[in-house]
């Protein structure tokens, strides 16, 4: 199977990853920083930063990175630097588990230059890996939905994709969660991946270690909704309506006959994962007038090759292909539309009329 050895590969490390930001999740100190845009950053995205490119570099070398954080954000706080440290050096897996992903991070310089070996600047050709480590931060700090993200980029299209859902339900046909989610739960943590043409899967969060390929690993689908059958559909948007614009969502959803009721909001690449595998039809991410916002290719590459895997289509609001090809932006795009494919192209016609019938062209 083509990129066997990267999806392997990316399945340990983000397993990995994934383990230690549930550890920060569920202790009552995060390590919070406020960045340069005041978004959020914890001791958890810096350890699953640190963790996922100390492995890549391990088994792909040559490969570029392109990854969320940078040292520059932890301003030279020691105290948090060796939290990170002591965070990274207590692993889950098995010690042959670890010396397939490189084994642990020595001391706190090589944590440091780790951090900062993601600054890639992408583009239309070569190999990248776009990194996520917490996707959904304000979520993980609300205690909600989020996701640890990976994928490889060959010469700007997405070839393997994972994330890593620590607070979605394990089976695939539970509905989508509106309340928060119970991390001692054993039926919750997913890990959800896809490579081209080989279709996607769901998997166990902490069944990896002796059959990555087969343990626990389920085949899944989007539900395969027709236009007749629209009305039945359920969205899943962002909880910040400063991510997407829940008014403009509110109006297509009227448009198509969706009653409010059967949208969810929810943190993080966890929507792609959740209409992928049918818990949940329709992802809408509507920009917000006046922001001239333009999403970052970590938010979106491995979710959107995992629905387009499981039989779904996305595209931005405009109906166009998201291009990960034009560097660490989707400078070529704008929002995104995500839908089985029986229906996207219904789903586009009523986003454009909406978008298009405002007076506001900023978008
Ligand atoms: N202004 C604006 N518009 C659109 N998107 C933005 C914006 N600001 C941030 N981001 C990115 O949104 C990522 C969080 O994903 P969601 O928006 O789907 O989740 S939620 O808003 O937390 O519900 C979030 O990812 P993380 O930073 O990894 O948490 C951001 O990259
Ligand atoms: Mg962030
Ligand atoms: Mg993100
Ligand atoms: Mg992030």
């Amino acid at each position: 199977m083509p990129y066997e050895a990267e999806l392997a590969h990316a399945l340990l490390t983000v397993t990995r990853a994934t383990l230690l930001t549930r550890r920060v999740f569920t202790s009552s100190t995060k390590g919070t920083l406020s960045k340069t845009d005041t978004s959020p950053v914890t001791i958890g995205d810096f350890g699953a930063q640190a963790l996922i490119i100390s492995s890549l570099r391990h088994a792909f070398p040559n490969d570029a990175i392109i990854a969320e954080e940078e040292s520059s954000s932890l301003a030279s706080n020691p105290t948090l630097t060796s939290e990170i440290l002591s965070l990274v050096s207590s692993t889950s897996l098995s010690p042959e588990e670890e010396a397939r992903l490189g084994g642990s991070i020595k001391d706190e310089s090589q944590l440091l230059s780790l951090l900062d070996m993601g600054k890639s600047t992408g583009g239309p050709s070569g190999r990248v890996w776009a990194l996520d480590p917490i996707d959904g931060t304000k979520g993980f700090l609300r205690g909600g939905q989020y996701a640890v993200c990976l994928a490889l980029i060959e010469d700007g299209d997405v070839k393997v994709g994972v994330l890593g859902c620590p607070n979605l339900p394990l089976s695939d046909t539970a509905p989508l969660p509106t309340s928060a989610p119970d991390p001692d739960d054993a039926s919750t943590g997913v890990l959800f991946s896809a490579t081209l043409g080989g279709g996607a899967s769901s998997r166990p969060l902490t069944h990896t270690s002796s059959k990555p390929q087969t343990d626990g690993v389920k085949t899944i689908h989007m539900h395969s909704l027709q236009p007749d059958n629209i009305p039945n559909a359920t969205f899943c948007e962002s909880v910040e309506a400063a991510h997407s614009s829940h008014s403009d969502s509110s109006a297509i959803a009227e448009l198509l006959h969706i009653p409010l009721s059967q949208s969810v909001r929810m943190d993080s690449q966890a929507k792609y994962g959740s209409i992928a595998r049918g818990a949940g039809d329709i992802y809408l991410r509507l920009p917000v007038p006046g922001k001239g916002y333009v999403e970052k290719i970590w938010d979106h590459a491995a979710g959107d090759l995992i629905v387009r895997e499981a039989g779904g289509v996305v595209t931005d609001a405009r109906g166009q292909n998201l291009d990960f090809g034009r560097g660490r932006r989707l400078e070529g795009n704008t929002g995104v539309v995500a839908a089985p494919q029986g229906v996207h192209d219904v789903v586009i016609k009523a986003v454009r009329e909406v978008l298009e019938g405002k007076k506001d062209v900023d978008r």
